[in-house]
């Protein structure tokens, strides 16, 4: 699949991926691209979408939280559908329906075993270090035992080192975006296998460029820009009608 530099989906699958970087430094951006190829490629996605920002062609969107989980993860399942959880409130609400969507998931996980990815967007707010809530717990359980039943795993977070480390180190393949706080640099050195001194490199990163680590080996990539095809398909209709 096409990121900017070719990568082969089959590489991910069932894998946990981090994209990490400061704020404007192109993780969702990163984290845009990755879910519409590994869609094309034909693997659905489970999106926690804290901004309402994320878009797929056969998605479908939840920001009423009045509907089954059971029906929609069922859809993923079967019919290989992308589910997007617009938490653009962060109401109590949707909260409660993310954990019995979340909870629903990991049950039926287990019977269908598809390959499947769960992308968690500012996941330092549902998987903090330090911090356990019945959210993290289900998301932590899923990340660290989902492998066996198909499901792979995308963190997308501006503070790495709020992230807990359990589900953080179980990470094959990192996006690493520019950083500067030395707090986010020590979590780099504990990432990357490289000496303290050549990490210093992840402050000059441009917008979209990271370090592509993966197998052991690190890449300096630039990720491709994400357009979105959805919002130019409705500006096209506004100036039809
Ligand atoms: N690879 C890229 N090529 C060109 N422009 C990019 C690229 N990645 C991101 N941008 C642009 O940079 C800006 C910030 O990108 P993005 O929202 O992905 O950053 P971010 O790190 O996720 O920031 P935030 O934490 O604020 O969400 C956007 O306007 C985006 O279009």
């Amino acid at each position: 699949m096409d990121l900017g530099f070719e990568v082969n989906s089959e590489d991910f699958v069932r894998k946990c991926i981090a994209i990490l970087g400061i704020r404007g430094s192109g993780k969702s951006n990163t984290a845009k691209i990755l879910s519409e190829e590994l869609n094309k490629e034909g693997y659905p996605l489970i999106i926690i979408d804290p901004d309402g920002e994320y878009r797929l062609s056969n998605e479908i969107r939840i920001d009423k939280f009045n509907v089954d989980e059971e029906i929609i993860v069922k859809k993923v399942l079967e019919e290989g559908r992308s589910a997007i959880i617009d938490m653009n409130d962060w109401t109590d609400e949707s909260f409660k329906f993310l954990f019995k969507f979340l909870d629903t998931f990991w049950n039926m996980s287990k019977i269908y075993r598809k390959n499947v990815f769960l992308l968690v967007e500012e996941a330092h707010e549902f998987i903090p270090q330090g911090e356990k809530t019945k959210i993290s717990e289900e998301i932590t359980r899923i990340a660290l035992r989902g492998r066996k039943r198909g499901i792979g795993m995308i963190m997308v977070s501006q503070r790495s080192a709020k992230v807990n480390k359990d589900v953080l180190t179980q990470s094959e393949i990192y996006f690493l975006h520019k950083v500067v706080h030395p707090i986010d640099l020590k979590v780099y050195r504990e990432i990357l296998p490289w000496k303290s001194k050549e990490v210093e490199i992840v402050k000059t990163l441009d917008v979209g460029e990271a370090l592509f680590y993966f197998n052991g080996k690190v890449e300096k990539v630039k990720v491709r820009k994400f357009e979105d095809e959805v919002q130019q398909f409705s500006i096209k209709n506004e100036v039809s009608i």
